[in-house]
């Protein structure tokens, strides 16, 4: 019987097989921000140990940032405490960090994959439940917490709790207008928010193979939102020419062998899922959330559902207390949603397919009045790429706020970038739990090509729904 990519990577990471269904891992990627890392290294020093491998270990500053002037920026205080923690820490330990202002700064899943840090068959952590993201490279890539992080700080080596495999089968063909985005909602839409728990997701069929790479990377983010600890994409030519573009990739015969090696990464023919979940990609149109967790989507051509229509009891109850804080009604048409704020960027689309699928729909158009348009580039190299293509002015000319800085902004709220109680926003990013983007704020997750749409029309709009 064949292995399951999955399988493949772990067992090549196996250090000690433990008992009770946890085996030790050695990890080849550690990444940090500056979010839920300050008790580690704290932790740490208390022990008197130093980091095993700073050399396989990088950090950037992403979520506490500014996104502003950054000269004259105010940058509040708990964001540069956190900031001056991290810089302190990485100096301390010798561990490179790209900080806020450098030309490698970013999100920290938009700047590992654009370094050409992660490559097939690798295993990599992060201190960030979306570092899922990095599977579209075929690489075993999973969310830790803060007393994780100390464990692979010291010995570059974490128990992991054995996980089963789940195939996602993404069958027929994506319709015009359809994005990866739209096929991960629906995939979460359809087998909820747990839907993958315990699982480790790949992510196969004819359109996933057709997907870009940046593509890829948004069906790898959700992975997580479905549940699932890890969400990954057999190599392939796709994969191979992304990774040859990178910085310090090896050349000539040297990158031959390696291609050859990462080719093995995908899963063997006979290998054997746990489950197995088919998505019919040709059914799924642009998908919009309407309430406070990210399986609360429907199409944007839908209405919003009685909480009595839906399945079990726990959904009905979590529908009825989501549309209060909506301040929605079931069987309201998602195309009737006023929305005053429109959010783009994040680690789910914040990369440059998805700045140029904004500024196609933005291009001679402008902003409804009343809207404030968002847009944030995941790192600043994705900025400059969007600037040497010309996006910049197309996103001004339409009256959008293209900010100078680059990070998590207004995805998460834990910096400057935050909506208001009450607000009302359309956002590309990943997650529209209660106060995620502000205290009191609404989130509908979308598309990038439905935020520009909604941001033209001042309510939930496709592309197609414009004149
Ligand atoms: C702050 C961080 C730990 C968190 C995560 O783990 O995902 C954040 O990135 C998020 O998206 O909620
Ligand atoms: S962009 Fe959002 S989802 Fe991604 S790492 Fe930052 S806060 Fe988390």
């Amino acid at each position: 019987m064949g292995s399951t990519l999955a399988q493949k990577i772990w067992d090549q990471h196996v250090v000690r097989r433990g008992e009770g269904g946890e085996d030790l891992l050695y990890i080849d990627l550690h990444v940090l921000h500056e979010v839920n890392t300050p008790q580690a290294f704290d932790d740490l020093r208390a022990a008197g140990r130093s980091v095993r491998r700073p050399d396989l270990t990088v950090a950037t500053e992403d979520h506490n940032t500014p996104t502003g002037k950054l000269d004259g920026a105010v940058w509040e205080l708990a964001g540069r405490r956190q900031s001056n923690l991290i810089r302190a820490n990485c100096a301390e330990f010798g561990i490179p960090l790209h900080r806020l202002g450098d030309s490698s700064q970013g999100i920290v899943h938009v700047i590992v994959p654009e370094l050409g840090l992660v490559r097939p068959g690798m295993s990599v952590v992060c201190c960030d439940s979306h570092t899922t993201t990095l599977g579209a490279f075929g690489a075993l890539a999973f969310g830790i917490g803060t007393g994780q992080v100390e464990h692979v700080l010291a010995t570059q080596t974490l128990p992991v709790r054995r996980l089963k495999d789940l195939a996602v089968d993404v069958t027929g063909a994506l319709p015009g207008g359809v994005t990866a985005k739209d096929l991960a909602l629906a995939l979460i839409a359809q087998i909820g928010t747990g839907g993958g728990q315990g699982h480790i997701i790949e992510y196969r069929g004819d359109v996933v193979r057709q997907l870009s790479m940046e593509a890829r990377m948004t069906l790898c983010n959700l992975s997580v939102e479905a549940g699932s600890r890890a969400g990954l994409v057999g190599v392939d030519d796709t994969t191979l020419t992304y990774l040859a573009g990178c910085p310090d990739m090896p050349v000539g015969t040297e990158l031959a062998h390696q291609q050859q090696l990462w080719r093995s990464f995908v899963s063997d023919a006979d290998a054997v899922f746990d489950k197995r979940v088919v998505l019919d990609a040709s059914a799924v149109t642009p998908y919009v959330t309407w309430g406070t967790n990210p399986a609360q989507a429907v199409s944007l051509a839908d209405r919003i559902p009685a909480p009595g229509d839906l399945a079990d009891e726990a959904q009905r109850g979590a529908a009825g207390r989501a549309l209060e804080y909506m301040g929605l009604r079931p069987g309201q048409a998602m195309r009737d949603i006023d929305i005053d704020t429109v959010f783009v960027g994040s680690c789910t689309n914040g990369r440059i397919e998805d700045l140029r699928q904004v500024a196609e729909v933005l291009d001679g158009r402008r902003v409804a009045d009343g809207v404030d348009l968002m847009i944030v580039a995941g790192s600043a190299a994705v900025r400059r790429k969007a600037v040497s293509e010309g996006l910049d002015r197309v996103f001004t000319e339409a009256g959008a706020d293209f900010r100078p800085g680059s990070g998590c902004s207004m995805c998460c709220g834990l910096n400057e970038d935050r909506l208001r109680p009450g607000q009302r926003a359309a956002s590309t990013s990943n997650r529209n739990f209660e106060g995620r983007q502000g205290k009191g704020a609404r989130t509908h997750i979308v598309s990038p090509p439905v935020a520009a749409a909604t941001a033209i029309a001042g309510r939930l709009s496709a592309p197609a729904d414009l004149t």
